[in-house]
């Protein structure tokens, strides 16, 4: 389980910032652009979570803190009882996550980098070799496996990413945009991934612009407008409060405030 409850996050403008004044965004204020202000939500086990929002909403710099990688301002991250805010190496330990700037060694194989994260989390011999052997199946990478990662196509790029960050077999999976760019054959096996992992109880949650991707995968749905959460629950919940059936058009009319059309 992770429970995400009041995060918050601003970064200090710079003067490029200032200059620019005919951009006027009310995230703007006391010298600071506050990207991420009060944020909370939680997902249980066996649970995928979609994390919604416009550009530009503060998705990428939730995900990030959950990740470790940005430390929040204020809140906490609870991962079962263990506040990862405060326990950074544990939430490390704890999370596997995908991001749009994660990098691979060029020059190692696809395999060799899944390998080489798999042993800087101390997975060894018999162990790393058969976790190895059961990503490289789940996602369809065994005819890359040998090629150099600065040959590979986008889309075994993506699944060798994933690899990498799920090979220390993390309790929570968080993928920020995880098939943007992607073909639709790619698609279709990280979304069959993300429902094995699913199916083994490890909470997902990932950001997407892709609402079908949200009906076919997610119990839940968390929605992130102008770094505040604006909706948090059940996909039910999320069409009863956005007043339509049809996920698109609920999620304008929460946007919007506009919920009865
Ligand atoms: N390091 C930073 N310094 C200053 N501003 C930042 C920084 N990181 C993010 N921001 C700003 O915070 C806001 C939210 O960005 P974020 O990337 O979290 O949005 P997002 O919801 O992921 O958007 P998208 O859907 O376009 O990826 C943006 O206006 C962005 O410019």
């Amino acid at each position: 389980m992770i429970a995400v409850d009041k995060l918050a996050k601003r970064f200090k403008l710079t003067k490029e910032h200032k200059k620019n004044k005919e951009r006027h965004d009310s995230r703007e204020y006391d010298g600071y652009f506050h990207s991420v202000k009060n944020v909370s939500f939680t997902c249980n086990h066996g649970e995928v979570l979609g994390l919604l929002g416009p550009n530009g909403a503060g998705k990428t710099t939730t995900l990030r803190m959950l990740s470790t990688a940005l430390k929040p301002d204020h809140g906490s991250i609870l991962i079962e009882d263990d506040n990862i805010v405060k326990q950074p190496l544990l939430g490390r330990k704890a999370i596997g996550f995908l991001s749009g700037s994660t990098g691979l060694y060029g020059r190692l194989t696809a395999k060799e980098n899944v390998e080489y994260f798999g042993k800087l989390h101390g997975l060894k011999g018999h162990a790393l070799k058969a976790k190895c052997d059961e990503l490289f199946s789940m996602l369809d990478m065994t005819t890359f496996l040998d090629k150099r990662a600065e040959h590979l196509s986008t889309g075994m790029k993506q699944k060798t990413n994933i690899a990498r960050a799920v090979v220390h077999n993390p309790k929570v999976v968080i993928l920020d945009e995880p098939t943007t760019g992607l073909d639709i054959m790619t698609t279709q096996t990280v979304i069959s991934f993300i429902r094995s992992l699913k199916a083994q109880g490890i909470p997902v949650i990932f950001s997407t612009h892709h609402l079908d991707e949200v009906a076919l995968l997610c119990d839940k749905i968390a929605v992130i407008d102008q770094g505040l959460s604006c909706f948090d629950g059940t996909v039910t919940d999320f069409m009863k409060q956005g007043g339509s059936t049809e996920l698109n058009q609920a999620f304008l009319n929460l946007l919007s405030g506009n919920k009865h059309v």
